[in-house]
């Protein structure tokens, strides 16, 4: 049984991105906000797009800091951001509300997630990814590079040197499998399920747009980023 091994140049790049990964705490704060109370269909769509605003800028930093990315072609960089900026915010709210919370916490948010104001057909695509992601109970570290894999997805739409994406995926995609083998040793095919989440996510993009229109509330208004990334209005 060969041993798996991580090498000091691994251990350099995971190091990187968990720090630049943990710097982004925004969804921690929309989780503790929505215990404290429930808002209401307005104030929870302006607390959506005031986060997701935010999470698009601090995404673009942790990215800045992913190894290589920026000696990406200037288009690329912009391809690969606006074409996962969603599917970040959606693992990122997975992972806050998969977090350990003291009892009857979770259930809480899930009710107030429920009756923010988002309509009714998405909750169960959205909910069964949010427990999906719950249920690999992913170590940061895992969180963190599986993020950097799902940015640095070579066939976002626009993106021209797709080969460069590849060069810079590869090395992630090695260090998050030989860290499943470490970390979840009875679980040969952890590393795959963990894939398979990157593919559900892709599900939820199609939903995105509809998701922030169908908004039980009238006159959407969104920020100009909002609008660059996700593709509204
Ligand atoms: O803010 C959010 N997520 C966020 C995450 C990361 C960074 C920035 C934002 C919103 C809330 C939802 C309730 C109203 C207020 C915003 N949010 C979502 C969510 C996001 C987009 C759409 Cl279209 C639908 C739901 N799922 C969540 C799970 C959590 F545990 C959770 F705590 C917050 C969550």
């Amino acid at each position: 049984k060969e041993k798996v091994k991580i090498t000091k140049e691994q251990q350099a790049l995971m190091k990187v991105v968990v720090e630049a990964y943990n710097r982004h705490q925004i969804p921690q704060d929309v989780a503790k906000k929505l215990l404290q109370e429930q808002y209401s269909e307005e104030e929870n769509f302006l607390l959506l797009t005031e986060m997701a605003t935010s999470q698009v800028q601090v995404l673009v930093e942790f990215t800045k800091n992913i190894p290589g990315f920026l000696s990406l072609n200037h288009e690329d960089q912009i391809a690969l951001l606006k074409g996962s900026a969603v599917e970040a915010m959606f693992l990122r709210s997975a992972q806050v509300f998969s977090r350990k919370m003291p009892n009857g916490h979770t259930e809480v948010l899930e009710e107030r997630i429920r009756k923010s104001g988002i309509s009714e057909e998405f909750m169960t695509p959205m909910f069964n990814f949010y427990k999906s992601i719950g249920e690999l109970h992913m170590m940061q570290e895992e969180q963190a590079l599986l993020t950097a894999i799902a940015i640095l997805t070579p066939d976002r739409p626009y993106v021209k040197d797709q080969q460069a994406v590849e060069r810079l995926q590869e090395p992630m995609l090695d260090v998050l499998r030989k860290l499943c083998v470490l970390q979840h040793p009875q679980e040969p095919q952890y590393f795959a399920r963990l894939l398979g989440r990157l593919t559900e996510l892709r599900t939820l993009n199609h939903y995105h747009a509809e998701m922030l229109t169908s908004w039980r509330m009238n006159d959407h208004k969104f920020t100009p980023l909002l609008c660059e990334i996700w593709d509204v209005e």
